[in-house]
């Protein structure tokens, strides 16, 4: 079955690769409004478009930190957003070699016949908004699909149903010149243990890039955003060493060479715990066909969150922060990281930020 070979092949491949550059990573900051609301709120921040700029051009224009990504993913507001001296973001991005990218599914809602599953929304009209968001500067793509584990979880149809959704998006986005990530995020919710979450995280990714065949979506020119592998929630923790071994053992069981890059998310890790155990996988002397490296939303953005509470007079200090974590993450792409970002201080960036059935 032969793979996409439109006007945008060359470009697709070369823009993934460059995302995928080791040392470099993706700062996921595509929160819709409602989940932005609920960070903001955390913060004591009204959730109004001046705040959410605010902390969006906190992050764009945080010195030293872009060299440090090679993506950004964006809301749609916030693609056609501008710093307060009228620079568009997108030019401030670009500017600095960090591509723009955009979240283009809209969401969850219920599968029905099963125990709370779900599927991901936003297949109408996405061809026209990719190409719009192309005209844009938007470069690269997002869509997140959930599943979880449980008795019966996931279910045949919620793998299937949220694989060919996955597929049909990715080669959509192809076709109108955006690079797709593909994000079968399994939540961590539960109290299996961490063989259960690799025998999901195989079955599941196993099922994505079969439909992404299927669909002729050309593989060289995508990025796939897994889960790690660890146990539930309401499991004991084990060894970042542990859950690099499993997640590492998935995804070479399952994910073609031909992919340049894989990009976690954090899931509610701690911005320290996230950063250890990529490190950790990085370290591992095994044949690893494509670049590890991070796609954090939480992960990255918790402890800038935090130190900036919504005042310009700590806008410094939070940035200060922001480039500590990229810094971080960027040497555990290259399996460099000593550690203990999150140890000094007010140790911030060892706080959890798992909630129990958390909803996005
Ligand atoms: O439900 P939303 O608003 O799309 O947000 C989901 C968030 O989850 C992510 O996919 C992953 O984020 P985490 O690293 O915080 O788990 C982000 O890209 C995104 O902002």
């Amino acid at each position: 079955m032969s793979a996409f070979v439109g006007k945008y092949a060359e470009e697709l491949i070369k823009n993934a690769k460059y995302i995928a550059t080791p040392g470099k990573g993706i700062l996921a900051a595509d929160e819709s409004t409602g989940t932005i609301g609920k960070r903001l709120s955390s913060i004591n921040v009204e959730n109004i478009e001046s705040n959410r700029q605010a902390l969006r051009e906190l992050l764009f224009t945080s010195p030293s930190a872009l060299p440090l990504l090679s993506g950004v993913i964006l809301f749609e507001e916030t693609l056609y957003q501008k710093t307060t001296d009228g620079k568009p973001f997108v030019d401030v991005l670009l500017d600095n070699g960090v591509l723009p990218g955009i979240k283009v599914d809209k969401g969850t809602v219920d599968l029905a016949g099963t125990n709370g599953e779900t599927t991901t929304q936003g297949l109408d009209s996405l061809g026209s908004r990719c190409s719009q968001y192309y005209k844009a500067g938007a470069r690269f793509a997002k869509w997140r699909a959930v599943l979880k584990i449980g008795a019966t979880e996931p279910s045949e149809l919620s793998i299937q149903q949220n694989a060919q959704g996955l597929a049909r998006y990715a080669i959509i986005c192809q076709e109108n010149g955006l690079v797709p990530i593909v994000e079968p995020e399994i939540l961590t919710d539960g109290s299996h243990d961490i063989k259960q979450c690799a025998a999901a995280t195989e079955t599941v990714l196993a099922a994505v890039y079969k439909a992404l065949n299927e669909q002729h979506v050309l593989l060289e020119g995508t990025l796939l955003k897994p889960n790690m592998v660890t146990p539930g929630s309401d499991s004991p923790k084990v060894s970042p060493e542990e859950i690099a071994e499993y997640t590492v053992a998935a995804l070479r069981r399952t994910v073609p060479p031909a992919v340049p890059g894989i990009v976690f998310l954090s899931g509610g890790q701690s911005e320290e715990e996230a950063t250890v155990n990529l490190n950790a996988m990085n370290k591992l002397e095994v044949v690893k066909p494509w670049t590890l490296s991070f796609s954090f939303g939480r992960a990255l953005q918790q402890s800038t969150l935090k130190t900036w509470a919504g005042k310009k007079e700590n806008v410094e200090i939070a940035q200060a922060a922001f480039l500590a974590r990229c810094k971080a993450n960027s040497e555990a792409t290259l399996g460099k990281y000593g550690g203990g970002s999150g140890s000094g201080g007010d140790g911030l960036a060892s706080q959890s930020l798992y909630e129990k059935g958390y909803k996005y």
